[in-house]
């Protein structure tokens, strides 16, 4: 791609009459595209799923220590001096505020045990109930969660989920809250790169209040595990997983003891094998359908971004990063997307764009030369490092050109602020010191009009084993742009 073709992909030029009638009409249908694209990504699907699960009556019997002993509880049928003590063996729950662990209880009023401080049978991955089938929690979370990732999976057999997107869960904590206990909105603090989302297991105790209520961009969901409990036939736990960057609450609790066990879930490193591709366009989610129509739409309109050009999609949630220097580099987040973030890279890539996140400042960009660096700019340098990645800002600069973004999706936080997401504003569950949360942008780059090759051509031409084929090149090649583009 030469130089004149990108640094004026998409201004316009209105030189005489005529161009700059069709100035006007190319402008329109950018807009209109812009539109189709946004709209197709509005409709958010909930970023928590849930659910009631059966257990086996071994699963529901917990140990724990207390005060040199060994306390018993079977949650199956707990008394309400069983549940006291279990209540005053906790410690007070803390929580991250910065780097350090706060007791605050304005914040949060909660019991907590430690994983060194309790046992149990119970086990998401393996919940056994006589008569019926091996039930896995994390293969509800794939199906509920990481629905994003579905078009990426055409490399997948939907009916085997084990070939899905590998997921792991790490047990993190009890927590006991008694009446009047709560915990007030907060993100998770995250622990690693990987690490994508949250687990609570909510324990079959009869209760009432203690509803989770979720927050994201500006939407709110209220999941009440007390009266899913106590519409519970048979001994079951019920589960809610959410990713750990949306806002979560635990509303006072009005009577009893809710008592839960919280997870947090990682990828695992992805799998390479070589699965059949089935069709799954009769699957796929609705707003994948219209996002992918609406960006073939853009691509086959020869007066869409006619010399080619950047589009910007903001990313919904935020993703963890390494914030020490002696972290490693090439901290690459494109298989941890989440939601409509992995749905946006997967169907850019099908439509053969070059993608590659970047990590969104506004105008200042920090130098390591700044004499009098602050922290803030110094974890905004090291956050850069890490990515391996460029900032942008309203465009992108390389080098002394300059190339206009065309933003599909703005980002409503910025960088500058990051700090703030490790604690500063918002609580997590206890402090981490070596990660924490940024706002990035997906930058997808859009060849010339005439070089595009569209999706309806690409369908025609191709067997499904050539699209395949293709598509793991491009898997390959994507995560960067080359180096020539530019
Ligand atoms: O107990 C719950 O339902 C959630 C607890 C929580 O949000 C946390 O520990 O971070
Ligand atoms: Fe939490």
């Amino acid at each position: 791609m030469s130089d004149s073709e990108m640094t004026d992909a998409d201004e316009l030029s209105v030189s005489s009459g005529d161009t700059e009638v069709a100035a006007v009409v190319s402008e329109k249908a950018k807009e209109q595209h812009l539109n189709d694209m946004k709209g197709a990504l509005l409709d958010e699907r909930p970023p928590y799923c849930s659910g009631t699960i059966a257990v086996g009556p071994k699963d529901l019997i917990l140990f724990y220590e207390n005060g040199g002993h060994v306390g018993r509880i079977d949650f199956a049928n707990p008394s309400n001096s069983e549940l006291e003590k279990l209540m005053k063996a906790c410690d007070p729950a803390t929580f991250g505020h910065g780097d350090e662990n706060v007791y605050d209880e304005s914040v949060r009023k909660a019991g907590k045990l430690d994983t060194d401080k309790f046992a149990s049978k119970f086990n998401p991955f393996d919940i056994r109930v006589e008569g019926s089938e091996v039930v896995n929690i994390l293969d509800a979370v794939k199906f509920g969660l990481l629905w994003g990732d579905e078009i990426r999976s055409e490399l997948r057999n939907d009916d085997d989920l084990s070939l899905a997107k590998q997921i792991k869960a790490e047990l993190y904590k009890l927590n006991v809250y008694g009446k009047d206990g709560f915990f007030k909105s907060h993100k998770d603090t995250p622990r690693a790169t990987n690490m994508f989302g949250s687990l609570v297991i909510v324990l079959p105790t009869p209760h009432t209040g203690g509803e989770l209520v979720f927050r994201h961009k500006s939407k709110e969901w209220t999941f009440d595990p007390a009266s899913a409990i106590s519409k519970a036939t048979v001994p079951s736990i019920v589960y809610a997983a959410f990713f750990s960057d949306v806002e979560h609450e635990v509303l006072p609790v009005k009577e009893g003891y809710r008592v839960t066990l919280t997870y947090n879930l990682y990828y695992k490193k992805p799998i390479q094998e070589r699965i059949p591709r089935i069709p799954t366009e009769a699957t796929l989610p609705s707003n994948a359908e219209l996002f992918r129509t609406a960006l073939e739409k853009s691509l086959e309109d020869k007066e869409f971004l006619p010399k080619g050009g950047l589009l910007g999609f903001g990313l919904q949630h935020l993703y963890p990063v390494f914030k020490s220097t002696w972290a490693s580099r090439g901290n690459l987040v494109h298989p941890h997307l989440k939601g409509f973030d992995a749905l946006v890279l997967s169907v850019c890539r099908e439509a053969g764009l070059k993608t590659r996140i970047y990590f969104f400042v506004e105008d200042a960009i920090v130098s390591e030369n700044v004499p009098d660096h602050t922290l803030e700019d110094y974890f905004v340098d090291e956050i850069l490092n890490n990515f391996d990645g460029k900032p942008v800002t309203e465009k992108y600069a390389r080098g002394h050109r300059v190339h206009p973004i065309t933003w599909v999706t703005k980002n409503t936080a910025l960088n500058h602020h990051l700090i703030d997401y490790a604690g500063e504003d918002t609580l997590g569950n206890e402090a981490n010191i070596e990660h924490a949360y940024a706002e990035l942008v997906l930058i997808a780059n859009v060849g010339p009009a005439k070089e595009r090759k569209t999706y309806t051509d690409e369908k025609a031409s191709s067997s499904d084993d050539e699209r395949l084929e293709k598509k793991e090149k491009q898997e390959q090649d994507s995560d960067e742009f080359s180096a020539s583009d530019y």
